[in-house]
């Protein structure tokens, strides 16, 4: 049967690509970095033209699509999710690394309709490495099937004392890591809602497992988050996690 989001899916993966370049390409340049929420919160001009660029493309090719972007929120757009098809954009995702030209920089779109997330796209564009998962087929590197790890002793990404541990610097691209099967979990509080659209599924279609840090189901607005390739895995980081609670990111806006 056709798949009705293939042209949307296939545009975020043109339009990551073309992301990509411009990240490269502003890597040889200047970066100049300003900050945002708190001075450990950066966002350069490279972060912003690549939103607008993928905002710009999908607009006009699917000009009733709506977006939550993290720029676009940042400038204080709304970051509520609703039914209709809605684009979920992280620009950089890594921009502490893309200003010291660490090499784990990504560009990263969800497209999530009736509140789930169809398709997810994360271009690691300094290692040319394309993630792309479609709800219910599977997820890919560069057109290879992808699938989590077998193993039960863990490697995790990101914070915690008694796994071993390792951090990319990047919510999408530690996700891609477990889909890959190079990282057992990967897990976080205080994402946001575009850091992990797009990674989610790609876990979730390598056959791993997400949850909330409580055990129960991943909520993408909570800002919260554990990935895992098996569900005993998951388990055990949830008893470790010592969990707290964070205003969700489709939280009112304060006047
Ligand atoms: O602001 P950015 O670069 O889009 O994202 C910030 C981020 O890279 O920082 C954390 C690193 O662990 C992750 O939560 C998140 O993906
Ligand atoms: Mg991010
Ligand atoms: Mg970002």
């Amino acid at each position: 049967m056709a798949d009705v989001w293939q042209s949307s899916m296939d545009h975020a993966v043109a339009v990551a690509r073309k992301a990509g370049e411009m990240v490269r390409g502003a890597l040889k340049d200047d970066r100049t970095v300003m900050t945002k929420s708190s001075a450990v919160d950066l966002v350069t001009q490279t972060d912003q033209k690549v939103e607008q660029l993928i905002i710009q493309s999908v607009k006009e090719k699917f000009p009733t699509h709506r977006f939550i972007g993290e720029e676009s929120v940042a400038a204080g757009e709304s970051c509520n999710l609703t039914d209709d098809p809605t684009w979920i954009i992280d620009p950089i995702d890594g921009t502490t690394n893309f200003v010291h030209a660490f090499p784990f920089v990504a560009v990263s779109i969800g497209f999530s309709v009736n509140k789930q997330v169809e398709f997810g796209v994360v271009y690691s564009c300094l290692e040319d490495k394309m993630f792309t998962a479609r709800r219910g087929r599977g997820a890919f590197c560069n057109g290879e099937p992808l699938q989590v790890s077998e193993q039960t002793d863990a490697l995790v990404t990101h914070l915690t004392c008694v796994f071993r541990v390792r951090g990319a610097g990047t919510a999408a691209i530690n996700m891609c890591l477990v889909a890959s099967g190079c990282a057992e979990a990967y897990y976080e509080i205080g994402i946001h809602v575009w850091d992990v659209a797009a990674g989610s599924l790609i876990v979730s279609e390598a056959g791993g497992v997400l949850l909330d840090v409580d055990g129960g189901d991943v909520d993408l607005m909570s800002r919260r988050i554990v990935a895992a390739n098996n569900r005993t895995i998951a388990e055990r980081i949830v008893k470790e996690i010592e969990s707290f609670t964070l205003q969700r990111d489709d939280a009112p806006l304060q006047s």
